[in-house]
């Protein structure tokens, strides 16, 4: 059942090429409104995500709305209501930066032309420099304009500040969050985690096909903490913690412990405070980007917890907040 408050909805979506299974059952939901990030590492997914819900990929399996609608059967409605930039936008280079304003008006309402014509002046774009000869950022920049020129709904965006320089880089990010304040929703993938950690009010992180972690960027940093045990010997051993806090990652370091850790409580930290071996335990929230690294280098380390049973390393990776 579509939610009305939801502008991205997939269920179960799986992506195989040959030779390479690319998402492997993922669900996601996209809240109006919001700024989605979607992070990931080199080749996790992003773009392949992307470009399924903008239709130009058809999925091997599983279901997928964007606006209500089916992305390949009503592509073109689609193409009509949100705003898209790729990670390399393709545009024709004959043309002049107006030119390709006026080009693509023809398939939008009335109106666009003249947002366009403000977006890419407030840029410093020449409106009669051909598009070959503009530099990477200018060309990113054209590429937004065209993508914000209709107000979309929803704006897709792919790596959308690699090219732009710090200053343009905040004040397009900032611009974002006031989208989204005035009821639009982004979505983007992005490398960028401090970046994202600025602007993104829902975060996923993708890793091995799936989403490791999905969930408000504020829930996510409240229930996940590093933790640091300073031990008499590395070799102490201590108890898993209990259900339904979970280790997202581990290592020890001499005689340092350190573990991401979801749920992690007073209680859990006064309980191995006081055990044997154990000469102190500090607790911090964690920052998005050890959260980061703990769902995509971390859970190779993590560690089997002998005494929860309940909880194999394996199903850690599918967690879902
Ligand atoms: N048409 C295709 N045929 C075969 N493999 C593909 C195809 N498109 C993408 N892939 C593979 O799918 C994987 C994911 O690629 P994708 O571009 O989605 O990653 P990404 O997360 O966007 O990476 P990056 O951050 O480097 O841009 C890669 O291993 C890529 O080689």
């Amino acid at each position: 059942m579509n939610n009305q408050n939801e502008v991205i909805t997939a269920s179960g979506l799986e992506m195989r090429f040959p030779g390479c299974d690319v998402l492997k059952g993922v669900e996601m939901n996209v809240r109006s409104g919001s700024v989605f990030a979607l992070l990931g590492e080199n080749g996790a997914g992003k773009t392949t995500m992307i470009r399924i819900l903008t239709g130009f990929l058809k999925p091997t399996a599983g279901s997928v709305r964007v606006c209500g609608l089916d992305p390949i059967r009503d592509s073109l409605e689609i193409r009509r209501r949100i705003g898209y930039v790729s990670d390399a936008p393709a545009m024709y280079d004959w043309m002049t930066v107006g030119e390709i304003g006026w080009f693509t008006a023809s398939f939008y309402s009335h109106g666009f032309v003249e947002r366009y014509r403000e977006l890419v002046t407030g840029y410093e774009i020449p409106e009669n420099r051909k598009m070959k000869v503009l530099s990477r950022g200018q060309r990113a920049k054209v590429a937004l304009s065209l993508a914000l020129a209709h107000d979309p709904e929803l704006l897709i965006l792919d790596e959308p500040t690699s090219g732009l320089d710090p200053l343009v880089r905040r004040e397009f990010l900032e611009s974002m969050v006031d989208r989204a304040s005035a009821g639009r929703t982004v979505f983007l993938s992005s490398h960028q985690i401090s970046e994202v950690e600025r602007v993104a009010d829902t975060v996923a992180i993708m890793h091995d096909g799936k989403f490791h972690l999905c969930g408000e960027l504020a829930d996510l940093k409240d229930s996940i903490s590093e933790v640091t045990i300073n031990l008499d010997d590395p070799l102490v051993s201590l108890p898993a913690l209990p259900s339904p806090a979970i280790v997202l990652s581990e290592e020890t370091e001499g005689r340092q412990r350190r573990m991401i850790a979801r749920g992690f409580t007073r209680e859990m930290q006064d309980a191995i405070a006081a055990r044997r071996g154990v000469n102190g335990v500090r607790a911090r929230a964690a920052s998005l980007e050890e959260l980061f690294v703990a769902c995509t280098r971390g859970i190779a380390a993590l560690r089997p917890q002998p005494q929860d049973s309940q909880a194999p390393a394996a199903e850690v990776s599918e967690l879902s907040l």
